[in-house]
């Protein structure tokens, strides 16, 4: 079995800057530096209207200060999606790049009954070594008496969100999915003073059998296969901003774990139908998830709500790990007329007019940030040939070769190969 380590973090920021540092947010202090996918779901980004025509003309100050970060580690911007506040970014180590395909979004609004974005769900799904990953953030409607409310959307979000292709279309069919985000379950019941006493007693465990999502889990079959980690930490809401402290305003919010991670696998295949390496009927890839964390991050304070991280190792049964394309750099550039790449395809690769190669430095950010690129047009007789050579140094003014990335071969704008 192989693994592959995935780090989710949720947070609802509540319309504040980013803070200097995420490092610990991350975990890159502490990380053993295994983590191969970084998934961060966030809700309440700043959506004000100036403030969307800068982030529309820019990126969001959410997305730079997480790819600054990250990006020196080797971690990549494989995806993102916003809609309005809510805001999915996933980001892999480079070298996984070749063998993530078929990435998609999906955004549902639910606000206003579907009409605004304020409240749904943003979703990014791909094939990871050949496993069927779906990620799904949510910012579910707020307030205690809104439970029911919360799963409908829930559904409904599910329900419209339907990926191309034959691999899998909806949300649940994926091999593993990871659905967090601000989901707003409050604890019925027990009144502030009986919820409070039993956090600063460290007696979680009251508090569990009256937290709504756990209560639903008794009688939404929506909610079938979705599994959690124990609660160990303090409710992740509402805060006093800038502090500790559990709401002291007018408002008096109880204290709840509105912040949640949760993972679902797919059915397993019935005994006697085992799948076929790669085949997209198959039930099951047999992918394994292990969590290991399951944590809320008390030093943010900038929101009034706290951080919530978990880390997972997956363990694949088998990899699809050949490269569709297979790039050759030879020796190093000291002209422009060294600047040369051969490339050969896969057998299987079905060529685009879109495909192009792309020169990027090292710690590229995203895969729009190369610094030249050749389309890697395919001539009438090339048709037979699976190995080509490319000039691909022709958009590159001042290079410093030394800095150079290998190369990345590209389709579109959306899929690395
Ligand atoms: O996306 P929107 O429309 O801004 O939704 C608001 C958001 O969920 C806030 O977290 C919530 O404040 P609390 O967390 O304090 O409940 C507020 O409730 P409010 O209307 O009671 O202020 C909601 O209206």
């Amino acid at each position: 079995m192989d693994t592959f380590q995935i780090h989710v973090i949720t947070w609802n920021v509540g319309s504040a800057q980013p803070p200097d540092d995420i490092t610990s947010l991350l975990g890159l202090n502490v990380g053993d530096g295994n983590t191969d996918m970084y998934i961060i779901g966030l809700q309440e980004v700043n959506s004000m209207i100036n403030k969307r025509l800068k982030d529309a003309l820019f990126t969001d100050q959410w997305s730079e200060v997480c790819m600054e970060r990250l990006s020196p580690f080797g971690y990549v911007l494989v995806t993102s999606q916003r809609m309005q506040g809510v805001l999915l970014l996933v980001f892999a180590k480079y070298f996984h790049l070749p063998f993530l395909r078929g990435v998609q979004t999906e955004t549902t609004r639910t606000g206003l009954g579907g009409y605004w974005g304020n409240k749904g769900g943003v979703s990014a799904r791909m094939s990871v070594f050949g496993h069927r990953l779906c990620f799904l953030n949510c910012h579910l409607p707020a307030h205690m008496e809104n439970s029911d409310q919360r799963m409908e959307d829930f559904e409904s979000i599910l329900q419209q969100q339907q990926f191309e292709g034959q691999a899998a279309t909806g949300v649940l069919d994926h091999d593993v999915v990871f659905w967090f985000g601000d989901l707003n379950f409050r604890i019925n019941d027990l009144d502030m003073q009986v919820v409070k006493s039993a956090i600063d007693n460290n007696k979680y465990s009251a508090l569990w059998e009256k937290d709504q999502l756990n209560m639903a889990k008794d009688s939404e079959t929506v909610l079938e296969g979705f599994q959690e980690g124990p609660l160990k930490f303090p409710p992740t809401y509402k805060f006093d901003v800038g502090t500790d402290t559990y709401d002291t305003s007018g408002k008096k919010r109880k204290p709840a774990w509105t912040d949640r991670i949760l993972w679902r696998m797919r059915a397993t295949a019935p005994v006697g139908t085992a799948e076929k390496r790669g085949s997209l009927s198959g039930l099951t890839s047999g992918t394994k998830v292990t969590q290991h964390y399951y944590r809320s991050h008390m030093e943010f304070t900038v929101s009034d709500h706290k951080p919530v991280s978990s880390i997972f190792t997956l363990q694949f049964p088998y990899r699809v790990d050949v490269p569709l394309v297979t790039l050759m750099v030879e020796d190093e550039w000291n002209c422009v007329a060294d600047a040369t790449a051969k490339f050969r395809l896969a057998p299987n690769y079905s060529r685009s007019s879109w495909d192009w190669i792309g020169l990027y430095k090292v710690g590229f950010k995203h895969h729009k940030d190369y610094v030249g690129y050749v389309w890697a047009k395919q001539e009438d007789n090339d048709f037979q040939r699976l190995e080509q050579q490319v000039q691909v140094y022709t958009a590159v003014k001042s290079p410093d070769s030394s800095c150079l990335h290998p190369l990345i071969p590209q389709r579109c704008s959306s899929s690395l190969l």
